[in-house]
């Protein structure tokens, strides 16, 4: 009989350690939905004790959430375990996740503690928190690089105390696959009581490793795999939930007594929107969702392709929910035809939305020949994540070139009424980012700045993502459209409507 293997998804929490991520409530109800489509077991909705708005998104997402077990991540301590539960306790299926490292570098000079005080407040906390809640996970932090013997003695102890789920995670990925296939087979030849749980792995990305450790590890006895949509995460990222599917998937041959219950064809969407809502591209190259991975660029190759597709086809762009849509999308197109595509890719909006959303289809239909898919994504994606717009763009006026200074006129429309401001700059998008900087009444630092072009060809939709920095945190504007300082006005409105919604709006005139 195949192995059910449950994929815990921490995009999340650990994705959400991804440097200048900042998810808020909205965004991370918004994925959490996605994830659940797609099947996951377990969402780890985030680190309840973190920030009040953390909190306040965990518990929303256990409020929501119906078909996958929603965790939160809490240190071993009481207050970390009552503020989990606290957050988790609405879910249909709650998990309170602890941990506590138990290798000597992090015990020695992060934790300042003996390996019997770990191994003590370890089973304390399992214990504690076992009180509220029946599925306890415990982790042992930095696990592969941990002196066995007192790895396997801790594992015996927190099961003892009622974990239902140990998880060994490559915290630093420094493991190898062959090294973390032995640990796991060590562990599940050596703990006495390991078969009352599941053994889970978490592993990181430093050496590039993520995937083939977490193979690996499934290979020897893991039935949980722990990973983020896209490999984000901490540093160099988390094993990427979107290649591990499609490894055991592609390789029946190879991982045939292994089955799982993702649904591969909402692999692409939800890579998609992760991308868009946190503001981190996906590498063109990116195996499985980058926009290379089905793409052929020499002769050698395309004549292979068209002769049979599996000559340099692994798997099919199909099988992760990328189609090649039948009906094409432009001015002339009516409003039903919109709406069924945009429930095709995901987007299930309410009619006000779909009515805004389509007047800005038809004005980029007359400016494109032809709409696309990722046109339409690009443009309806910022709805979803509803942020209130405290200002919006009225109208901008700019003047630059090689032989004057630029300058820029920008109106902006705040409850109800237009304000107004000139400012010269370094270009066209500075000297307009200098004028809003004048309206919106607050300071904050443009940390970073990335154009791309959503699809091919001259009239295609440029995106903006700005990164600002405000009070400490990082935020994540986006703005599309076909006249990139346009969209580069978009992005930073987007970024300023953010640092208001999450800040609160007496920031404005500090
Ligand atoms: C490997 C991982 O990814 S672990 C998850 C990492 N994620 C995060 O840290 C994001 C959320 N974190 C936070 O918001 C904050 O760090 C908080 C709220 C948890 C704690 O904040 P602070 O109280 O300001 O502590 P700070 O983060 O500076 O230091 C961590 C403290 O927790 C202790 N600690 C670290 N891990 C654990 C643990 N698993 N169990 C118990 N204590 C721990 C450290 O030793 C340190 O203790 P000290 O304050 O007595 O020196
Ligand atoms: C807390 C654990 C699961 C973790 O994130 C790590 O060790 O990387």
């Amino acid at each position: 009989m195949a192995t059910r293997i449950k994929i815990f998804d921490t995009t999340l929490r650990d994705g959400e350690q991804t440097p200048g991520v900042n998810l808020n409530i909205h965004e991370k109800l918004e994925i959490a939905k996605q994830l659940e489509k797609l099947g996951v077991d377990v969402i780890e909705a985030g680190f309840a004790i973190a920030s009040p708005g953390d909190f306040e998104a965990v518990k929303a997402v256990a409020q929501s959430i119906k078909n996958s077990t929603v965790a939160s991540l809490c240190r071993a301590v009481e207050k970390d375990i009552d503020r989990a539960w606290e957050a988790v306790q609405y879910a249909a299926n709650p998990r309170i996740h602890t941990f506590l490292a138990t290798s000597d570098i992090h015990m020695k000079y992060k934790l300042k503690m003996t390996e019997e005080e770990v191994f003590a407040r370890a089973v304390e906390m399992v214990k504690y928190a076992k009180k509220y809640c029946k599925d306890i996970e415990f982790s042992a932090e930095d696990a592969s690089r941990t002196r066995v013997d007192f790895l396997y003695r801790i594992i015996e102890g927190v099961i003892n105390a009622g974990a239902t789920v140990v998880n060994i995670p490559d915290t630093v990925g420094y493991s190898t696959p062959e090294e973390f296939g032995n640990l796991i087979k060590g562990i599940k030849n050596n703990v006495s009581n390991i078969d009352k749980v599941d053994i889970s792995v978490h592993c990181h990305n430093d050496l590039g490793l993520a995937v083939a450790n977490s193979l690996a590890a499934m290979v020897n006895g893991a039935t949980q795999l722990e990973c983020t949509v896209n490999g984000l995460g901490e540093r160099a990222g988390n094993a990427s939930m979107e290649e591990i599917i499609m490894g055991i998937n592609t390789r029946k041959d190879y991982y045939n007594s292994f089955e799982h219950r993702i649904d591969t064809i909402q692999i692409y969407r939800t890579s998609k929107l992760v991308s868009s809502m946190t503001g981190i591209n996906v590498q063109p190259n990116k195996a499985i969702v980058g926009a290379n991975a089905f793409a052929h660029e020499s002769g050698i190759h395309q004549h292979g392709v068209l002769s049979e597709k599996s000559t340099y086809e692994i798997m099919t762009p199909e099988s992760i929910g990328l189609t090649q849509n039948r009906m094409v999308l432009g001015k002339l197109s009516g409003r039903h035809a919109f709406e069924e595509r945009l429930k095709e890719l995901g987007y299930n909006l309410g009619p006000d939305e779909v009515q805004k959303a389509f007047e800005q289809f038809k004005s980029l239909a007359d400016k494109k020949k032809e709409v696309t898919d990722r046109d339409i994504e690009a443009l309806v994606k910022d709805k979803v994540s509803d942020i209130p717009e405290v200002f919006e763009l009225e109208s901008f006026q700019i003047s630059s070139g090689n032989k004057v200074i630029a300058n820029s006129v920008i109106s902006l429309k705040r409850n109800g009424n237009i304000i107004t401001e000139a400012a010269t700059g370094d270009g066209p998008v500075d000297a307009a980012f200098n004028a809003m900087d004048r309206l919106i009444g607050f300071s904050m630092e443009l940390e970073e700045y990335s154009l791309k072009a959503v699809t091919e060809g001259k009239d295609a939709l440029g995106e903006v993502t700005v990164k600002v920095l405000k009070n400490d945190r990082f935020f994540i504007g986006r703005g599309v459209s076909t006249d990139i300082v346009e969209a580069s006005i978009k992005a930073y409105l987007n970024a300023v409507n953010r640092v208001i919604s999450e800040l609160g709006d007496s920031i404005i005139n500090q």
